[in-house]
């Protein structure tokens, strides 16, 4: 096919969606991912568990580990309050270069900082690249191999602190054993399940949540 994926999606949002209007970005993608083709997307059901926690948290310095198309990080930056940030890390720049667009279009670039590259390498980077002391909130959304030791990375890094929320997708499937035996078993951790479907489907999926102690 011509036009890739994530192409047709940003047609999709551009075709059906409000320009600065996050809510009709989030629909307008949820709809065409329902009923036209299936991605990778947090999604509807799991974003309202996402919606839950951030705003619980309400986060002043937020990461993205996972950008993809940017639903979930229009999904975090809507809530964010004035002067908040949210940082996502992509590796892929055709996704990057779609995520930026669809940013753009939810008229939400001034919150969002969307770096490109491996987030094993910029997560040592964090602090001298983007001033940041430490995150209130991360949503691991990337790689299920890279959830653990991008973690351990983040803890090493000086990035968690008391209270921070970790917040896990795709615990269940595809699945991300050793990040749940991790976080799980570790005293440093308190975590819970959000039981959930995966994206626009009836198979089962979760959220972790888990909170660092210090
Ligand atoms: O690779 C993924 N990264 C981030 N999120 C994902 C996500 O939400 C779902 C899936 C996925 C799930 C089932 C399947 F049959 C094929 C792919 C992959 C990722
Ligand atoms: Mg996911």
């Amino acid at each position: 096919t011509r036009t890739s994926r994530p192409q047709r999606i940003l047609k999709a949002v551009q075709k059906n969606a409000t320009k600065g209007d996050p809510e009709s970005v989030i629909s307008a993608i949820d709809h065409y991912c329902r009923h036209k083709e299936w991605a990778m997307n947090v999604g509807d059901d799991k974003g309202l568990i996402l919606d839950s926690v951030l705003t619980e948290v309400n986060p002043s310095t937020a990461l993205e580990l996972g950008t993809y198309c940017g639903y979930s990080t229009v999904r975090i930056a809507r809530l964010l309050s004035p002067g908040s940030k949210l940082i996502t890390v992509e590796f892929n720049p055709a996704f990057a270069a779609v995520a930026r667009q669809i940013i753009a279009y939810a008229g939400l670039q001034d919150k969002i900082t969307l770096v490109e590259g491996p987030s094993g390498d910029l997560i040592p980077k964090m602090k001298e690249r983007f001033g940041i002391k430490s995150f209130d909130f991360v949503f691991l959304d990337h790689w299920k191999d890279r959830y653990e030791p991008d973690t351990k990375l983040l803890e090493d890094c000086g990035l968690l602190k008391k209270g921070t929320v970790l917040l896990a997708d795709n615990v269940i499937c595809p699945g991300t054993p050793e990040y749940l035996k991790y976080v799980r078993n570790s005293p440093r951790y308190e975590s819970r399940y959000y039981k959930s479907n995966l994206e626009y489907s009836k198979v089962e999926d979760g959220l972790e949540k888990s909170v660092f102690l210090g």
